[in-house]
């Protein structure tokens, strides 16, 4: 199969979590962190988050810095990077900040057809998988589409299903200097968790940034 080469990048306190107990949006990157991310964004064909994040979020998922957007189009890439979202019953609010040109929604066919009517106009729709969106399947379909690279910004739900079905290759974790806490509060990798084999991961790189630690894991 055929698939563009996947990194998650994610940020996460001391003690694992990427957000709080009632799913809130914590800052736990500093500038550096941010604007690191940006570049990570800008280097990408493609930026992908799971409906979770933009109910909790609402993310943007642009390119923030003008200097990167122009630096992208020296190359030759004359678009911003696609903004994907995995929403397998079409749960994208009308008025989310990630729809507009280059927005792709990832549904599954059992999605409503009055939701997706009201999302049309903002994003494209792309239909895999019955129940849930077919991961493997999307990853097929971006790939034809000329995405090399895909950035997954989470959230927990979403890293877990690509990291069990094997579509990740590379991970950042910023961990910065603050303790979450809460049993439900959402960490770097939820789902079922892994029962017997677990994925290994090898460690690239450790940097030192703003007031935490950024490490670069390859998977195996
Ligand atoms: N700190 C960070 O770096 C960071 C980054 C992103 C999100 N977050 C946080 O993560 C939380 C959201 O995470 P979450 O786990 O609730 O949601 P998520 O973003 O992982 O989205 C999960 C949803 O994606 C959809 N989906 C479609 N196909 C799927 C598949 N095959 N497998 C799994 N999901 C699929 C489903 O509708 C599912 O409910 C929020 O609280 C947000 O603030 C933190
Ligand atoms: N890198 C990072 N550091 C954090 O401290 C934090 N809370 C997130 N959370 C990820 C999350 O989903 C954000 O909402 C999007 O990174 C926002 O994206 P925009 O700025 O709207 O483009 N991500």
């Amino acid at each position: 199969m055929n698939r563009p080469f996947v990194f998650i990048n994610s940020a996460m306190s001391a003690d694992g979590k990427i957000s709080s107990r009632d799913r809130r949006q914590i800052r736990i990157s500093g500038k550096e962190d941010l604007m690191r991310v940006d570049e990570l964004r800008a280097a990408s064909d493609a930026i992908m988050v799971g409906v979770g994040t933009v109910l909790a979020d609402d993310p943007g998922l642009r390119v923030k810095s003008r200097i990167l957007r122009e630096k992208r189009k020296d190359m030759g890439q004359l678009k911003e990077p696609f903004r994907i979202v995995a929403d397998s019953n079409a749960r994208t609010p009308a008025n989310a900040k990630i729809l507009g040109p280059g927005c792709m929604i990832a549904v599954s066919y059992s999605a409503p057809e009055e939701r997706l009517d009201r999302l049309r106009s903002g994003c494209e729709i792309i239909k895999c998988g019955t129940e849930m969106v077919d991961l493997p399947g999307l990853m097929e379909e971006l790939y034809n589409r000329g995405v090399r690279r895909l950035m997954v910004e989470g959230g927990a739900r979403l890293n877990w299903s690509l990291i069990e079905l094997g579509l990740v290759d590379e991970i950042y974790i910023y961990i910065g200097g603050l303790i979450i806490g809460g049993e439900r509060a959402p960490s770097l990798v939820d789902g079922p968790g892994f029962r017997n084999s677990f994925p290994r991961l090898s460690l690239q790189s450790v940097q030192r940034l703003d007031e935490g630690l950024l490490l670069q894991w390859e998977l195996h």
